[in-house]
C-alpha cells in the first residue's frame, strides 16, 4: 500500500482564503479590521522565521499585524507590562508570545497574563479548562490544524481509535481533548508507555508529537491508518553535502507511507496549518469581541 499524502500546504491555503473572505466582510459590513500582536523575545533563528511568516500572512489576509521584538535579556516585568498594554489595546484582538522564551522568563506566568479572550494560542489556563470541559474556547493552533485535516479527510471521526504520541501542553494534551470531542476513543502514549508499538498498532489515527526524529517506524502503524506527523526535527544530511541539514518528522516517512492509508509529510504537512489556524483564531477572537457570528469551519 502507498499512503495518500495529506497536503497541509495546500489545505492551509484554503483556510487562509476563508479567513481573507471573513476579514473582507468584517471590514465591509462593520468597518472592523482584526489585529494580531506577536511578541518575540530574543533572536532564536527558528522563532524569527516563524514570527516573520506570521506577520506576513497576517497582512496578506487583510488583518493588522503588530510585531514586538524584545531584547533577549528583557526582564519579566517588562514583558508583562507589554502584555498588559496589548490586553488593553482595542485594535489588538489576538496576542501571541512566541515560544520558547529565554530561560529566565516564566512561560506559564507570561501566558496566563494574556487576556484569555485574546489568547489566540489557546495556552491560557482558562482556555485549557474550557477545552477540556467541552466548552467554547480558543483552541491551540497546531492541534486545531491536525483536527481540520482529519475531519477533511475522514468526515466523521466518531468511534475511531486514536493514539496521540506525546503529552505536551501545547500539542499532545489538547489534541487528545479535540479527538475526544469528536467521539474518538483516545489513548495518550508517551516515553513511559509499555509496549508502545502494540498500543500504536491498534490505532486508526496516529498523531505523533514527541519531538524525536523518525521515532515511529512503519511497523508500528496499522495498515490503512491515518498518520499525522507533528514533529519538525532538523537533522544532519551529509548526503546533501558537508554541513547540510534536512527536516524530518517524528515518523519514519519512508516505511510508514508503505503501510498507512494516509500520512502528512514533513515539511508541508502540519506546520503550514499552524499559522493558518492562528489567523483563523484571530478572526474568531475578533468576532467574539464584537458580539458577531463566528466564522463557520474555522473553529473546533
Ligand atoms: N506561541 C507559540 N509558539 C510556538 C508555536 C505556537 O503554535 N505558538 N509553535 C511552534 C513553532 N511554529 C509556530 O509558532 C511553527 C512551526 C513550524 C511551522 C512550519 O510551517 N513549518 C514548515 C517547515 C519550516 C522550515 O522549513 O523550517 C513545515 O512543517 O512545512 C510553522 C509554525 C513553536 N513555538
Amino acid at each position: 500500500m502507498t499512503a495518500q499524502i495529506i497536503d497541509g500546504k495546500a489545505f492551509a491555503a484554503t483556510i487562509r482564503d476563508k479567513v481573507a473572505g471573513h476579514v473582507a466582510r468584517l471590514k465591509a459590513d462593520h468597518d472592523i479590521v482584526p489585529g494580531l500582536a506577536v511578541v518575540l523575545v530574543g533572536e532564536d533563528p527558528a522563532s524569527q522565521v516563524y514570527v516573520r511568516s506570521k506577520g506576513k500572512q497576517t497582512v496578506e489576509v487583510g488583518m493588522q499585524s503588530f510585531e514586538h521584538k524584545l531584547d533577549v535579556n528583557t526582564s519579566e516585568a517588562n514583558l508583562l507590562a507589554l502584555v498588559e498594554r496589548l490586553n488593553g489595546d482595542p485594535a489588538v484582538h489576538g496576542i501571541l508570545v512566541q515560544l520558547p522564551l529565554p530561560k529566565h522568563l516564566d512561560e506559564d506566568l507570561v501566558i496566563n497574563a494574556i487576556d484569555p479572550a485574546k489568547d489566540v494560542d489557546g495556552f491560557h489556563i482558562s482556555n485549557v479548562g474550557l477545552l477540556s470541559t467541552g466548552q467554547k474556547s480558543m483552541v491551540p493552533c497546531t492541534p486545531l490544524g491536525c483536527l481540520m485535516m482529519l475531519r477533511d479527510f475522514h468526515g466523521s471521526l466518531s468511534g475511531m481509535d486514536a493514539v496521540v504520541i506525546g503529552r505536551s501542553n501545547i500539542v499532545g494534551k489538547p489534541m487528545a481533548q479535540l479527538l475526544l470531542g469528536d467521539s474518538c476513543t483516545v489513548t495518550i502514549a508517551h516515553s513511559r508507555t509499555r509496549d508502545i508499538a502494540d498500543v500504536v498498532r491498534r490505532a486508526d489515527i496516529v498523531v505523533a508529537a514527541v519531538g524525536r526524529p523518525e521515532m515511529v517506524p512503519g511497523d508500528w502503524i496499522k495498515p490503512g491508518a491515518t498518520v499525522i506527523d507533528v514533529g519538525i526535527n532538523r537533522i544532519d544530511a551529509p548526503e546533501k553535502g558537508e554541513g547540510k541539514t534536512r527536516l524530518v518528522g517524528d515518523v519514519d516517512f519512508a516505511s510508514a507511507s508503505r503501510v498507512a492509508g494516509a500520512i502528512t509529510p514533513v515539511p508541508g504537512g502540519v506546520g503550514p496549518m499552524t499559522i493558518a489556524c492562528l489567523l483563523a483564531n484571530t478572526v474568531t477572537a475578533c468576532c467574539r469581541a464584537n458580539g458577531l457570528d463566528e466564522p463557520e469551519g474555522l473553529t473546533a
